[in-house]
């Protein structure tokens, strides 16, 4: 099968195929995930939670990102691989990069950074250096406390605008791709229709380019009460390979994210 790059991913988009996307955290999954399939894998800081067992993502570091990335960048053959930054990366423009850079040479292929149009400044540094970027909007876990819980995002019109604004000035500054969480799923249209670049969704509704879920959630071993936007393929089936074909199944055909998992 081929490799999946940014140029195929935006053909997905200009096709209206839905490509699949799964948080991995191991060689092991990340090679099942490949073979099944998935398009992108995430080195998610969900890691935090999912292995970790913290209520949060803000206790990850790049040291656990890194080790988690090399293990998944040893699995995978076909799958693009992005990285998230954790939380503080972008204290200052200098930590970002070298932190950007540290990821790519443990074999990131995209970076994922969270925030909202005012990182607009740190999104060209990175891809003027040549690293590819996806922007996090929405909701952004690393400022859950900001937020006071994981809460849907952009219900009030100005908040929805914002987000969309938030999407165009990121895509200007260079970003390949939009992540978008935790919205009302009128708002993931909005925001796909409004940015020439992929558009992933978890919680965002059908009409987004592509979707993610967290691998845990996928296969139903989530500590904890998991989000209304997730589900379990493996709930029914006998492998964790029937689940991740499955899932990605369900994505391409579209009877997933159904009613039940959009806001
Ligand atoms: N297992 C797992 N799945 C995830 O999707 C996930 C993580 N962990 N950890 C990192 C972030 C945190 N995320 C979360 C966690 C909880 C909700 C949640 O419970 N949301 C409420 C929405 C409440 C409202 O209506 O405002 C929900 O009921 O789904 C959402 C995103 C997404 N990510
Ligand atoms: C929930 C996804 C998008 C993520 O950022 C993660 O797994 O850390
Ligand atoms: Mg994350």
């Amino acid at each position: 099968m081929k490799t999946v790059t940014l140029s195929r991913l935006n053909a997905f988009k200009h096709a209206q195929e839905p490509f699949s996307c799964l948080t991995a955290y191991d060689a092991s999954f990340a090679q099942h995930a490949d073979a099944a399939g998935i398009d992108v894998l995430l080195v998610g800081d969900s890691l935090g939670m999912v292995l970790q067992g913290h209520a949060s993502t803000l206790a990850v570091t790049l040291d656990d990102i890194l080790y988690h990335t090399r293990c998944v960048a040893r699995g995978k053959q076909r799958s693009l691989l992005m990285v998230d930054l954790p939380f503080m990366s972008n204290a200052d423009t200098g930590q970002l990069l070298r932190d950007a850079g540290a990821l790519m040479r443990a074999g990131a292929e995209l970076v994922k950074i969270e925030g909202a149009g005012w990182m607009h400044d740190d999104v060209r540094a990175l891809t003027r250096r040549g690293v590819p970027v996806c922007a996090h909007l929405g909701l952004t876990p690393q400022s859950v406390h900001q937020f006071g819980g994981y809460k849907v995002q952009g219900r009030e019109q100005d908040d929805a605008q914002r987000i969309i604004d938030d999407a165009r000035l990121l895509v200007e500054a260079g970003a390949s791709v939009i992540l978008l969480e935790c919205v009302p799923a009128a708002l993931g249209r909005a925001v796909r229709d409004a940015v020439d670049v992929p558009v992933i969704g978890i919680g965002a509704g059908p009409e987004v380019d592509g979707q993610i879920l967290v691998m845990h959630d996928v296969i139903g071993v989530t500590h904890g009460r998991p989000p209304r936007f997730a589900k379990n393929f493996l709930a029914g089936r006998d492998s964790i390979q029937a689940a991740f074909d499955a899932y990605r199944d369900a994505v391409k055909t579209r009877q997933f994210p159904a009613e039940e998992h959009c806001f």
